[in-house]
């Protein structure tokens, strides 16, 4: 299999519960709820990307053909530590190319692997960490995971769709937009009044990381 890579990173995760963990990001190209075409959005089945995700012309992007040449080039990226290895495969929606293949070259290299997904695709078994960001509810199979982190506000989507699903723990992530000031308003007071949620900043963005 080939897999087409936008970008390849290492920095700390900005987001969730890993929030401050060193990580390689593997960022895939394409997505399955937008074209990435800034006219298209508003077709979008998601309308707030805030990535560029088109092509593989980022950071060490590329297409790798094979599971064993994209592992190997995750593992130069994050250096030689043993201790700790981490990757994130993120898009786009990685699990439009994420397979069992690849999963098992990045366990072979010393990587717990972590995914964020708008759950529209099931994963191949014994990923070791998923973070769910829906979009749309009817398109969202994946219904268990390790987070549940729901971009908020978001029109027809309440985080009470959410609470009986299972997952180990609900984030809400402030919408990056112009109004992102609003936002954290409203993630904030909603997180004070709904406790099971927690709130997720970006955190990356504020300190100027990737
Ligand atoms: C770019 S997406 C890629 C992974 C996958 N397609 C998904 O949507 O989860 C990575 C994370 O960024 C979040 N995200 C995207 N646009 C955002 C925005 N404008 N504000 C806050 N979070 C955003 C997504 O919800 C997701 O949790
Ligand atoms: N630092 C950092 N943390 C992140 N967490 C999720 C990200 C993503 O784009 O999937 C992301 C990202 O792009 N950078
Ligand atoms: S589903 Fe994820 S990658 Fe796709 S457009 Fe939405 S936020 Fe971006
Ligand atoms: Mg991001």
């Amino acid at each position: 299999m080939t897999y087409s890579v936008k970008e390849i990173f290492k920095t700390l995760q900005g987001e969730g519960f890993y929030t401050g963990r060193a990580a390689v990001f593997c960022r895939f190209t394409g997505c399955n709820f937008w074209n990435g075409n800034d006219l298209d959005r508003i077709n979008a089945v998601c309308k707030f990307c805030d990535t560029d995700f088109v092509g593989i012309n980022g950071c060490n992007g590329g297409k790798f053909r094979s599971a064993s040449l994209l592992a190997r080039e995750i593992s130069r990226i994050w250096g030689e530590e043993y201790f700790g290895r981490y990757v994130v495969l993120t898009g786009g929606e990685p699990l439009l190319q994420l397979d069992s293949a690849l999963l098992s070259e990045l366990h072979n290299n010393g990587f717990e692997v972590g995914i964020e997904t708008n759950g529209s695709i099931i994963p191949p078994k014994n990923v070791d960490w998923i973070c769910v960001s829906p979009k749309d509810l009817n398109r969202m199979i994946l219904r268990e995971g390790n987070e549940l982190k729901l971009v908020f506000p978001q029109n027809d989507i309440c985080p009470d769709n959410f609470v009986d699903m299972n997952f180990q723990h609900f984030y809400l992530q402030p919408m990056y937009s112009d109004y992102l000031a609003l936002n954290i308003d409203l993630a904030v007071n909603y997180c004070k009044n709904n406790p099971k949620w927690r709130l997720s900043l970006q955190t990356h963005k504020y300190i100027g990381i990737p």
